[in-house]
């Protein structure tokens, strides 16, 4: 039985609006979520052994059945019993190169591929809308990360509307080592600080779902106006995360004095990004903000917007 390698790419948010309270306990957004080039490897390999096991090459990832791309394999599996009993358990190989707990969506990717790729391995035939579903009962942002490219996301963020293809663009990326945000930590603080400022889960938040702020950034994607998607940046959670680690905000007041089109922290952080004109222009901020900031602590990526998810390696 053949084996699986798959790419999984990260993603940033070009724009995320948290609009309310919902009664599950997540918070009601409108994000415009981006897929990248930086992305892991996945490999994905039969194993006579009913079992699933998951090993990685970071430290900073958990190889036990809390590691994402586990419990993507451990929900197959659930749903799936009769294709587990047919060709037996898997082994699951990340090779990781997003950064991790970084607001990149890491774990999410590699679980989203984990779903595409037993979906090949058990020969399943699932549609995208199937595997979305399977994706949203691991975590949000899991359904965006199968078909990746640009896309409009509400509801917790896993009903998604595609927009236009975005890789005439170019992003630099950093971000602190030795720094990690948790994204419940995020929300939680944003909803102590903010609550009062958005709907309850008592009011009417179809209406106010009509006056969300994300049309402008909808249509300059739409328009393909890289200048304009650029001024149209926007992460509410940036309002937590910049007080708390002024670093973060540094880093971020150093992209937007360098030749960028606009700068902002991705989903929870702590990586702040920057979107480029060309692959030249990134490397080249890259480099000086590097020097300006001279911190050992801090790593550097650039990488090309991506119009795929998941695909095959
Ligand atoms: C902030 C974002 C922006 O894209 O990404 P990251 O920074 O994590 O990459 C996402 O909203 C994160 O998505 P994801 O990481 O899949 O979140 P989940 O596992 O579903 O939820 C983790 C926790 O975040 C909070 N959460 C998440 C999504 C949402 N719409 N409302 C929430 O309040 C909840 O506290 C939840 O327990
Ligand atoms: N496959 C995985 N890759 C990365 N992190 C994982 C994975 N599985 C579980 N985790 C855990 O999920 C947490 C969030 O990591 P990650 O998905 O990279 O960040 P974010 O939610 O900010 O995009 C980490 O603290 C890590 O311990």
């Amino acid at each position: 039985m053949r084996s699986y390698s798959l790419i999984a790419p990260a993603k940033i948010n070009l724009y995320l609006e948290i609009i309310g309270d919902r009664p599950d306990g997540y918070h009601e957004l409108a994000m415009v979520l981006q897929s990248i080039s930086l992305a892991d490897q996945i490999d994905i390999r039969p194993i006579e052994i009913d079992t699933i096991f998951v090993q990685c090459d970071s430290a900073a990832v958990p190889n036990d059945n809390t590691n994402l791309a586990y419990r993507a394999a451990a929900l197959m599996a659930q749903q799936f019993p009769e294709a587990m009993a047919q060709y037996g358990g898997v082994e699951i190989t990340i090779k990781k190169r997003i950064p991790v707990a970084a607001g990149l969506a890491g774990g999410s990717t590699d679980a989203a591929a984990v779903l595409v790729g037993l979906d090949l391995l058990w020969q399943l035939g699932l549609t995208q809308g199937e595997l979305e579903d399977l994706a949203a009962q691991i975590g949000s942002d899991v359904p965006f990360c199968i078909k990746g490219g640009t896309a409009l996301a509400t509801g917790r963020g896993e009903v998604l509307s595609p927009l236009v293809n975005l890789d005439n663009l170019y992003v630099v990326l950093a971000k602190y080592r030795s720094l990690a945000i948790s994204t419940p930590w995020a929300y939680k603080t944003y909803r102590t600080q903010f609550g009062d400022t958005y709907v309850r889960e008592a009011e009417d938040l179809q209406s106010r779902r009509q006056r969300v702020h994300s049309g402008g950034m909808v249509s300059a994607i739409m328009q393909r106006d890289g200048a304009k998607i650029g001024q149209l940046l926007h992460n509410d959670l940036e309002k937590v995360a910049l007080p708390e680690h002024p670093e973060v905000l540094k880093l971020r007041e150093a992209f937007a004095s360098q030749n960028v089109l606009g700068t902002m922290m991705s989903g929870s952080g702590p990586t702040v990004f920057a979107l480029t004109e060309s692959e030249r222009q990134a490397l080249e901020v890259a480099e000086t903000v590097r020097k300006q900031l001279a911190n050992p602590d801090l790593d550097f990526w650039t990488a090309k917007l991506s119009s795929t998810g998941i695909t095959l390696a």
